[in-house]
Formats: structure tokens, sequence, C-alpha cells
């Protein structure tokens, strides 16, 4: 490299970092303090690449699937406001970074080059309008609603077993043109990458086709346009517009917290469905189980059709994998994966579609790197860590009770004991806490497990943590930690 070109790269990681701080700012302006500190305190820029993506990084894989399940969208518009040349990011875990990101040159302002380009970022730019077309566009911009991914359509939704009923369901509602609805509000719950979000956009692009006007918001954003419409003294201009649309779509109901935020949702939730529009819903579990959310806001969501997507059995595992891998041949010719391959994928990564979707660029990665031939040696090594780090671990209550009190210096029959001083009192409830969160076990078996409590105490000691939780960072953090060694 001659000095002038060495300058340049300095500069340019100048102003490359000094653009990530303002991004950093704004993002701790929008989000509040405590939102900023749990999520995006550790969250570095490593580089930007010459195709305009913004690869970050985080020290946990947790944040890193927080993030992109939770606010892709929303670091990417702050950086747009910043640097309108990043047309996406992607958020790698770090040490991990350097493997997933073969040519970067890391923080060093020099171009990486990336061979296998097609892996598809977590949000790009690409799937978005890239200008307001109509007015009806520009409405949903105006309320802060995100872009349907043109990927997660009806046509490439695998329907099986265990997702039928919710499949027949949006299907119904998408292409009912009847006027009178059927089931409102539509409420599909699952766990996580079981196809939830995929079919609100699947919804979404159905409707939108049709003429009618659509909204789909995340919860966060539903919270965020709430209140900067408050605070620019706009709320009514808010409220109206989101009630004149005829689909409103809400992902991750379960985030939406906030007396008045959670008052204005019943109410958009009042108003809409009154004036026959319709909405549907996602969340990561059933209306019943929404502990933060208000009872009449709960029982208004459980009052039209809730419907559990289930979890995707080998069949639909080989059938996903299998049009993805086709979907993908037609970009790369070359790209194939034999019949014994994918089985071997689909027996071996059971959580969900993100990881077999992980899985499948891996393999093209590797493909397209190598330029050798996928063999079943070679496709066990490019998805070793997804089967092993992802494999969800079997939580015991127990497990859970001895880590809590040695790490509060209690014993465990100090959390199982009627014993009520604040030493005993606070581990209890975040064990009861964590066993809600890291079980599958009811409220009243946790209370049981707990000295034989009543529910309502394990309710109180969930609400009463997960409140602390928004508030006091240091204890969210202490409970991420006891989390992750539980789940290690
Ligand atoms: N039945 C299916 N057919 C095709 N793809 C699927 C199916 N189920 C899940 N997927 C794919 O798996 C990935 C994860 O799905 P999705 O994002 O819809 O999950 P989710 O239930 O919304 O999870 P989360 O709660 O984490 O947001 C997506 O790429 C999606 O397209």
């Amino acid at each position: 490299m001659t000095g002038s070109q060495a300058d340049n790269a300095e500069m340019a990681e100048r102003s490359a970092a000094d653009i990530w701080s303002r991004v950093k700012r704004r993002l701790r302006a929008e989000l509040g303090e405590d939102v900023y500190a749990s999520w995006f305190g550790r969250l570095e820029l490593e580089t930007i690449d010459e195709k305009g993506c913004a690869h970050l990084s985080v020290p946990t894989r947790f944040l890193k699937s927080w993030i992109e399940a939770h606010y892709a969208d929303r670091v990417l518009s702050v950086y747009r406001t910043e640097a309108s040349d990043v047309q996406r990011i992607s958020v790698s875990v770090r040490g991990t970074a350097a493997r997933e990101m073969p040519q970067a040159v890391r923080r060093t302002g020099e171009p990486a080059r990336f061979p296998n380009s097609n892996i598809k970022p977590i949000i790009s730019n690409d799937t978005k309008p890239q200008a307001p077309q109509s007015a009806e566009d520009r409405e949903t911009n105006e309320l802060g609603g995100a872009p349907l991914d043109a990927r997660l359509t009806f046509e490439s939704f695998i329907v099986g077993r265990s997702n039928n009923l919710a499949h027949a369901a949006a299907e119904r509602i998408a292409r009912n043109q009847s006027g009178s609805l059927l089931y409102n509000p539509l409420y599909l719950h699952a766990g996580v990458g079981l196809g939830k979000t995929h079919l609100l956009h699947a919804i979404g692009h159905e409707v939108r086709n049709s003429g009618r006007r659509v909204i789909y918001l995340t919860a966060d954003r539903f919270m965020y346009g709430f209140v900067s419409s408050l605070k620019a003294q706009t709320s009514l201009a808010f409220k109206e517009r989101l009630r004149a649309i005829d689909l409103l779509i809400i992902d991750d109901v379960q985030f939406i917290q906030g007396k008045s935020i959670q008052q204005e949702f019943g109410h958009t939730l009042n108003s809409l469905i009154d004036a026959g529009r319709q909405i549907v819903v996602a969340a990561d579990r059933p209306p019943t189980e929404l502990e933060s959310l208000d009872e009449r806001v709960r029982s208004r969501l459980a009052g039209g059709l809730v419907v559990e997507v289930g979890s995707l059995d080998e069949q639909l595992r080989e059938q996903i994998l299998t049009t993805r891998i086709s979907g993908l041949q037609q970009l790369h010719p070359g790209f194939e994966v034999s019949a014994n391959v994918i089985s071997y994928i689909a027996r071996s990564i059971t959580a969900n579609g993100r990881d077999l979707e992980g899985a499948v660029n891996r393999l093209l990665a590797h493909a397209t790197l190598t330029g050798s031939t996928i063999t079943l040696e070679t496709a066990e090594a490019a998805i070793r860590d997804l089967v092993r780090n992802r494999e969800p671990k079997r939580v015991k209550i127990e497990d859970i009770q001895k880590l809590v009190a040695s790490r509060y210096n209690v014993s465990r029959s100090d959390i199982l004991s009627e014993r009520r001083t604040a030493a005993v009192v606070k581990p209890r409830q975040i064990a009861m806490y964590l066993a809600k969160i890291l079980t599958l076990r009811s409220l009243p078996e946790i209370g049981r497990r707990f000295g034989g409590r009543d529910h309502t105490t394990v309710l109180h000691a969930v609400r009463k943590i997960e409140k602390a939780l928004h508030e006091d960072t240091a204890l969210s953090d202490e409970v991420e930690l006891l989390k992750r060694m539980l789940q290690e």
C-alpha cells in the first residue's frame, strides 16, 4: 500500500467510526437508555464492505439473535439516516466473525470481498420499496410500518401437520373478499423460528396485492410509532391513520410494554375490530400467557381465532430444505445437494426453520468457496456448530434452584422454605422466573416444585422480575448470565 492509499484508508476508517458513533447515539436516543444498554451497549462495527453492507458484531449468540429478531430494521434505518450508502446490515458473533466473513479485512477501511454474496444478509434494502410509490406506501412509511419480505409468501410456505390449521386460517383471511370478517383477530403463536412471521408476511402480500391497505408492525415499531407521535403531539393523527387501514398485522405482541402504550394498543384493537378491520397478530405464547399484558387486552386478543403453529416435523424440515435449495439452484446452477445430505440435515437440525436456512447458507458458502461437491462429511463439518450449539437443552427446575441458590449464597432449602427475608425472597423469585421461561412447566407445577406454593405466587414473582429487568440493567445482566449458564 502506498503512503497516500494508507492515508485514504485511515480517513475512511475514521469517518466510518464517526458515523458509527452517531448511529449509536441515535439508537440510544430513540430506544432509551435501558433498551440501549441491554442490547446495543456491546454492538460494534467491524467493517463496511464495498456492497454497502455494514458488518456488526456482538459478543454472544444470544445478543445476535435478539438484535436480528427485534431490531434489525431499526438499526438499518438509523444507519441509513447517517450514511445513505449503507444498504444492509449483518450481525455476527465476535470471534466467529472471521469465520463467517472469510475475506473481510476487519476494521481496516480496505474493501472486503464476499464471494458468497448470495447469502442473504438479515435485512436488506433490496426487499424494501426503493421510494414511496403510492399514497399507500407513503402512509405505511409515516406509520413506521416494516416492509414485507418478498420471499415470505404463501407459495414459499410449506404446509405440514403442525402448521396446516394456521396456514388454512391465514389463507382464508388473506383471500376473504366477502366484506364480513371471519376470525378477528387471528392470533398465531409458536416457538422461535417456526414460521409465524412467514405467515404474517404472506397474508400481508396477498391482501396488499388485492388492493387493500395493509400495515405490518413489529411490537417495537408500534410502541415507537406511538411514543414518537405522542412526543410530536400527533398521536391523534397517528391513531386515525392506523384506524383507516384494512389490515393491521402486529408481530411479537409479547413485547408490547408500558401502561399507556398497552392502553393505546387495547383502544386500537377495539376500534379497528368494531370498525370491521382485520387484525392479525403473532406471539411466542398463547394470549392467556401474555402475563405482562393488561387482562382486557389479553381477552380481546383471545376473542378471535387462536392457532398454534407446532414444531416442524422431519418430513416438513426435509421439504423446507429441498425448496430452499432448489430456489438457490436457480441462482447457482452448480449447487447440488444430494437427498442423503438433505435428510441428514433434516434429522440433525430439529429446532427451527431459521437454523435450516442457516444450514443451507453454510452449504452454499462451502460449495461456492471451495468449488467442491457437498458430501455427507462436508455437510457434517459445515453445520457442526449449528447442531451442537443450537440444540435446545432441557433445563431442570432443580438445577435452576441450585444455581440461583449458590449465586445468592442461600441454600436450596431456603428457596423452597416459607422464609420471607429479602435475602431469600429475591433469589426465589428469580428462580421462579427462570423456571417459567426456561422450562415448559405450567405455573401450578412450578408452584408445587417451589415448596407447594400457589400458582398466583409464581405469577406474581414472574411479573415482578419481568418488571425489574426493564428497570435494572445490572439485574438484567445477572439474569441473562444465569440463563446462559443453565443453557450451556
Ligand atoms: N412451513 C414453512 N415453510 C417454509 N419456510 C418456513 C416454514 N416455517 C418456517 N420457515 C422458515 O424459517 C425461518 C424462520 O421463520 P419465521 O421467521 O417465520 O419464524 P417465527 O416463528 O416468526 O420466529 P420468531 O418468533 O423467532 O420471529 C424463515 O426463513 C421461514 O421462511
